[in-house]
């Protein structure tokens, strides 16, 4: 392994390199990765913002293998996932990745605890009984654990959601728009067991989101536009997130970047 190769396998519990998608050919051709190299470090939140179109859930789906890069790599701590089968991607997203959407996703016919489980018992272990508790009291459904998804409100649902994304303890949870289905006060309940998971279960979360009041619950915000990285804010505040979204909103009124590939 030569010197570069070392350093950019070894930083951050996901990244990509020089990461290009390219959707569809010749008239239809999009560009919905540009060139993005990032890295969302362990034990940290990242939230991802940017312009509707800039390439947000694009670059999740191929950080997390749920689609491949037209040109450069994505890596999970040090796999490069471009190197895996289908079969060796499959168990990697199963035992070192969670997953939170918008809809929910919850299995209507398994109750709270066995949805909690799902991805323990589809890799055939029991996990870490003590870790699965204490889990269940962060998300606080404990008097719940026997109802089925029907039977829960939907911030209840995506706190199950929540908590079976972290049962295998993966290396990274990624959050795609897990507040878009919540109202307020549901959403808030959501971001702060993110947060607390990060903060005081050293878990690394990346969320797609559009809402700078969710991406302020993050220690660190990048923004794409256009398919590109264009900025990094630590520290977040909604205020200071709604001012740089603003200034996107600016840039578009003054003529907006072309989308397509020039041909
Ligand atoms: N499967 C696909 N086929 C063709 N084009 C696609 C596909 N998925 C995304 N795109 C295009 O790629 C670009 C980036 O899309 P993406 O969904 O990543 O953006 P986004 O920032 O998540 O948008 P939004 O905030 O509206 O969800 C857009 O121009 C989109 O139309």
């Amino acid at each position: 392994m030569t010197a570069t190769d070392t350093t950019l396998r070894t930083a951050g519990a996901a990244r990509v390199v020089d990461a290009v998608k390219v959707y569809g050919r010749g008239d239809t051709e999009v560009r919905a990765l540009d060139g993005v190299s990032v890295d969302f470090p362990a034990g940290r939140f990242t939230a991802i913002m940017g312009p509707s179109g800039s390439g947000k859930s694009t670059l999740m789906h191929c950080a997390a293998g749920l689609d491949t890069l037209t040109e450069g790599a994505a890596f999970i701590g040090d796999t490069e996932l471009g190197t895996l089968d289908d079969r060796r991607l499959t168990v990697l997203r199963r035992d070192r990745i969670g997953f939170v959407f918008q809809a929910f996703n919850l299995l209507p016919t398994l109750n709270v605890a066995e949805n909690i489980t799902l991805p323990l018992d589809l890799a055939g272990t029991r996990g870490d009984p003590e870790w699965i508790e204490a889990l269940i009291d962060v998300v606080g459904l404990r008097d719940r654990l026997h109802h089925r998804p029907s039977e829960l409100s939907g911030g209840q649902q995506q706190r199950v959601a929540v908590a079976r994304a972290f049962a295998g303890r993966p290396d990274v949870v990624f959050a795609d728009e897990p507040t878009g289905n919540l109202d307020s006060r549901s959403g808030e309940e959501v971001l702060g067991l993110l947060g607390r998971a990060v903060r005081d279960m050293d878990r690394t979360v990346v969320m797609v989101t559009h809402d700078p009041v969710a991406a302020a619950h993050a220690d660190e915000v990048v923004f794409l536009a256009d398919g590109r990285l264009v900025d990094r804010m630590s520290a977040p505040t909604a205020d200071k997130v709604l001012d740089r979204m603003k200034a996107f909103d600016l840039a578009a009124s003054d003529g907006p970047a072309p989308q397509e590939v020039p041909r």
